[in-house]
């Protein structure tokens, strides 16, 4: 078996060189002269799978160790018999992480009391269940859009776009859709934005082009740069909006997934079904393909209130400032690769939960944060 893979994804050496001959090349840059007689393509993001790149090739399976699938075009997989698998949920505790540490970020710098603020969510997927269940389970008033789900997740209302708009925190957990009965694209635009009031922190997670950014920069404007904001994900990948970044807390590379287990997972997934639509057995298991993280345990100083001891120890595991940082000094070179250059590089972080936060009073919130038992 030849199979094809994205020299960004981990793991692959180690899961699938018993199963055929591989070979790693750029996503980005992967060519239909490139694929032609690969069986297998394991893909990331940023490699647009449609006609143009598969016509004429012999594959017969595309595996994408992401969640997001908009860089497939589905419908041309399936009426060419073309076998294909994302991972769905692969990253969606790396990403609540992300949103969770990005408001500790914004506790400590700007004084935002996120434990007290009203919570809403756009986007019912693993994503944003996982979100809400974190938010509910700290007893904060959280409201859900979306459109396709009837069944609220257990203290989470479901709500209106104009409802969630009005929260003190959006977070936006859509996936990009240009078609079906509520495409996503653009979905929060010029009305909904001017509805934006002083205070209100908008997290962008999802994908770029949900929210529409020129309109954002407006409204911020016209409120006096009153607004939060934490971007991750951008409407012009990999050449992001560079005035759209220097209005944000918090900007970064599309990193929001990035832990090293969301992304070993992603890798077992694909492996996983792979092997199951090729009818072969899974010799790997689970615990050998996705690491442990680094630190299990840290104590937290006892005086601190609530809202200090959650916010403390998500910075220990992972502070955004640092991406974010790291992010306006290497986008500034101008060059239209700082982007990928900044993912492929990526000092990959551990997620909450392969950590045990210890403290007398507040164990049962680090605990709905994400932390370990
Ligand atoms: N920044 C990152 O690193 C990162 C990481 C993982 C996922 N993502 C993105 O986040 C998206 C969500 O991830 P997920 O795991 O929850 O996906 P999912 O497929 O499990 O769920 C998506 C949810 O969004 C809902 N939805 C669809 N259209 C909607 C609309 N117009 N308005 C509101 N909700 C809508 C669906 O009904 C579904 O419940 C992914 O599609 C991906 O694009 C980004
Ligand atoms: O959809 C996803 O899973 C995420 O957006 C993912 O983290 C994107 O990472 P990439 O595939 O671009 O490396």
């Amino acid at each position: 078996m030849k199979i094809i893979a994205d020299e960004n994804m981990p793991n692959v050496e180690k899961l699938f060189s018993a199963l055929g001959d591989i070979t790693f090349a750029n996503g980005r840059s992967l060519t239909n002269s490139m694929i032609k007689d690969a069986d297998v393509l394991l893909v990331r993001s940023v490699t647009k799978v449609n006609k143009t790149l598969l016509e004429g090739t012999s594959v017969k399976y595309v595996g994408s160790a992401t969640i997001g699938t908009d860089h497939v075009d589905l419908d041309y997989l399936k009426e060419v018999g073309i076998g294909f698998n994302s991972a769905p949920g692969c990253n969606a505790d790396a990403v609540a992480d992300y949103v969770f540490s990005s408001l500790a970020h914004l506790y400590l710098n700007k004084q935002l009391n996120w434990l007290t603020s009203t919570i809403g969510i756009v986007g019912q997927g693993n994503v944003g269940q996982c979100v809400a269940a974190r938010f509910a389970a700290l007893g904060c008033s959280v409201v859900a859009y979306d459109p396709y789900t009837e069944c609220a997740i257990q203290g989470v209302k479901l709500g209106s776009l104009e409802e969630v708009m009005r929260s003190d925190i959006i977070s936006l957990h859509a996936p990009l859709t240009y078609t079906g009965q509520y495409p996503s694209a653009d979905m929060i635009q010029g009305d909904l934005i001017n509805t934006l009031q002083p205070g209100q922190t908008i997290i962008s997670a999802g994908r770029g082009g949900v929210i529409n950014e020129s309109a954002l920069m407006e409204r911020y404007r016209a409120l006096n740069g009153k607004l939060n904001l934490v971007f991750d994900v951008w409407d012009q990948e990999p050449t992001p909006n560079l005035s759209m970044a220097a209005i944000c807390d918090i900007a970064t590379p599309h990193i929001a997934g990035y832990s090293k287990q969301g992304r070993e997972k992603g890798t077992w997934q694909i492996y996983n079904s792979l092997c199951e639509f090729f009818g072969l057995s899974v010799k790997s298991r689970f615990y050998d393909a996705v690491s442990s993280g680094s630190i299990e345990e840290l104590h937290l100083n006892c005086e601190l209130s609530r809202i200090e001891s959650l916010s403390r120890a998500m910075l220990s595991i992972y502070d955004p400032s640092r991406d974010s940082n790291r992010f306006h000094q290497v986008m500034s070179s101008g060059s239209v690769s700082s982007f990928d250059w900044l993912r492929k590089y990526y000092v990959e972080r551990d997620e909450f939960n392969t950590c045990k936060i210890i403290h007398p009073k507040y164990q049962q919130a680090l605990t709905s944060i994400g932390f370990s038992e």
